[in-house]
């Protein structure tokens, strides 16, 4: 079960903001490292520096991030909090909720709602620039995300706490698919895969999401009142973003590139569809054991 007092930031001095934006170290790391994102990396970027440059922003940052397992979301999640905290994930403003660590039995829907909205409030108290990231929106309880609708708009100010500094971001695989079509269209017909434009996406995942009704977006008037700011589409991965994947985590490693182990990842890798081979089947997810395994 999900214990709130293990868990809440103590309003001391450790609950000092931590916030230290650094978007061009982002914009840097990500142009070196995240593979095949063209879509992503522009419009978490966009997003962020129009809301961060912004002393008093309207509403809160809510991004929605979607696709195929393996693609990167939690990767920029986890950039974001990098380069936006001073203590990256581990910093007291950075809250990170699974469904199956924080809301694993349904039947204690009411208990949840009611810890994740003192939760979100109290730290929000304690530090407006807070980053709550959702994971696995598709397995969330039902009903949960109702309790987070009145933070996301642009009028929820509550002891003069100013709620509108805080980013939201909403991870799911729902939509996946679809852009995976739109991926594979785009190669059959030659067309180049940085021509693929948001704005064919975008209603494509809106819909999947809003005819889901494991999201936990269903029914909460999240995306039917529009306050979403970004819906970002993951693409799936083809060969050479897996290479570049391989190459990454070579020299996270601190090891040089090693043509026998980037080529023993790809051959052990699965690739759709069946005929074109196309797509990495689990994008880079098992990239880093893989390398282990062959090193
Ligand atoms: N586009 C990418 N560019 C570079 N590395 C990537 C990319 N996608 C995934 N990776 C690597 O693979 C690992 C797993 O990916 P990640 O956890 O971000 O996938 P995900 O999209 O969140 O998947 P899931 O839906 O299963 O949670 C990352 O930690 C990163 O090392």
């Amino acid at each position: 079960t999900w214990d709130l007092t293990s868990l809440r930031c103590n309003f001391g001095s450790f609950c000092e903001c931590d916030f230290r934006p650094d978007l061009a170290g982002l914009e840097c790391d990500l142009a070196q490292h995240l593979a095949g994102q063209h879509l992503a990396k522009a419009l978490v970027l966009k997003s962020l520096k129009a809301f961060v440059q912004d002393p008093a922003p309207n509403k809160p940052l809510v991004l929605s991030l979607h696709g195929l397992s393996g693609t990167g979301k939690s990767y920029v999640s986890s950039l974001l909090a990098k380069y936006l905290f001073r203590g990256g994930l581990h910093s007291p403003h950075v809250h990170h909720f699974s469904p199956i660590i924080h809301f694993s039995h349904p039947n204690h829907i009411e208990r949840y709602k009611k810890d994740l909205k003192s939760w979100v409030q109290g730290n929000l108290t304690a530090c407006g620039r807070s980053l709550f990231l959702f994971d696995e929106m598709d397995k969330l309880p039902l009903g949960l995300m109702e309790v987070l609708r009145p933070f996301l708009g642009a009028s929820w100010v509550v002891y003069g706490t100013n709620y509108r500094k805080a980013i939201f971001i909403f991870i799911s695989n729902t939509g996946g698919e679809q852009i995976n079509q739109v991926a594979l269209e785009a190669w059959r017909s030659r067309r180049d895969r940085e021509e693929i434009e948001l704005q064919e996406l975008e209603p494509i995942i809106s819909r999947a999401v809003l005819d889901n009704p494991h999201h936990g977006f269903w029914h909460s008037g999240i995306m039917e009142e529009h306050l979403l700011d970004a819906v970002v589409p993951f693409l799936p991965l083809q060969r050479h973003h897996v290479r570049h994947c391989v190459l990454n985590e070579l020299a996270h490693l601190g090891l040089e590139p090693q043509d026998e182990v980037v080529q023993a990842v790809l051959d052990s890798t699965t690739f759709f569809p069946e005929e074109e081979q196309l797509f990495s089947s689990n994008g880079c997810k098992t990239v880093a054991s893989r390398i282990a395994l062959f090193l």
